[in-house]
């Protein structure tokens, strides 16, 4: 039975700053297309590799990837909150496979995502979807990072498994490519936003709204040229998409979190998420990548980009 993989990036300001219809419009009809493609394959499970922002995973905790054997909607940004449709026993048939391939990987009952997970599955599904799925974290904002090749074990162990299962799987990788947007940092963190990276759940609507209103001021200055943010990169995108589109997903293994930072800005490690994706991908054997767009996207303070691909019969 064949997989089915999307990676998309995400942006909380798609519907706030949005760019020239032009691009605006060439976005949503892609987004129609892998919808369609979507459809086309009928998936009867989705597993859905994500980050976090500091929404909904913290400090007190923080794993290097983590499968949801249950999971809630934070609801950040727009997105619905509350249960999520999460198919426990595959998820926790997941978790004892991946353990059993030698990585430790944590496990939640009750993993809290933000729209780093969350808006794909709104974008691919519409908002009351009730399709099973297993959310992945992939930590991509919480610093120090492990070294790449241990996302891609992890996809491909989660791929082996799957594939095992004869069921059409559809396999969603979530996050950005080059951006820089403002998410608080530990290694510059002032002693209340220290308090906030360790237990920073269910903020008061106050202080959730402070947070976004100066994402969506950055976006608007980043639209408007001001150049002390780092700028999208889409030389570096175009590398990271051709070398999935090349089927090279264990080259990534050499790219390290400086490289990725210096070319891509700090949210660029969201990639791991398409890593993952694609490493679950290509433990079938061969795959084909059908479609792929990219935008850089100046108001959504992106690179975005989306890829579909098919496992080879
Ligand atoms: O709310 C936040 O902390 C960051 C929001 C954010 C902005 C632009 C692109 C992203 O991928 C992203 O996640
Ligand atoms: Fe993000």
């Amino acid at each position: 039975m064949p997989l089915a993989l999307c990676t998309l990036s995400h942006s909380p300001l798609y519907g706030i700053n949005d760019p020239d219809p032009s691009v605006l419009n060439a976005v949503d009809a892609a987004f129609d297309r892998v919808r369609t493609f979507v459809e086309d394959f009928d998936p009867e499970l989705t597993i859905v590799f994500g980050p976090d922002h500091y929404n909904g995973v913290f400090y007190d905790m923080m794993p290097a990837f983590c499968i949801g054997s249950g999971a809630r909607a934070v609801g950040d940004w727009g997105t619905e909150p509350g249960p999520l449709p999460v198919d426990r026993t595959a998820a926790r048939r997941l978790v004892s496979a991946v353990l059993d391939d030698g990585i430790d990987v944590a496990q939640s009952e009750e993993l809290h995502v933000d729209h780093g997970i969350a808006q794909p599955l709104e974008f691919l599904f519409g908002k009351r979807y009730s399709n099973p799925l297993v959310p992945v974290f992939v930590n991509a904002v919480g610093l120090p990072l492990g070294p790449m090749q241990r996302i891609r074990l992890l996809g491909e162990s989660i791929g082996r498994e799957i594939e095992s299962w004869n069921k059409r799987v559809l396999i969603v990788g979530s996050g950005g490519l080059s951006h820089d947007p403002p998410v608080p940092r530990l290694d510059e963190a002032t002693p209340e936003v220290l308090a906030r990276l360790i237990d920073g759940r269910n903020p008061s609507p106050e202080l959730r709204a402070e947070r976004q209103r100066r994402v969506i001021e950055a976006g608007k200055a980043h639209a408007a040229g001001d150049t002390s943010f780092q700028q999208i990169n889409p030389d570096f995108d175009a590398r990271i998409m051709n070398t999935f589109a090349d089927s090279a997903v264990s080259e990534t293994d050499s790219w390290t979190t400086d490289w990725m930072e210096k070319n891509g800005g700090h949210s660029a490690h969201e990639i791991r998420s398409w890593v993952a994706a694609f490493a679950a991908l290509s433990t079938g054997g061969s795959y084909t990548v059908t479609n792929r767009w990219y935008w850089p996207v100046q108001e959504w303070m992106t690179g975005f980009g989306m890829m579909t691909a098919i496992q080879e019969a």
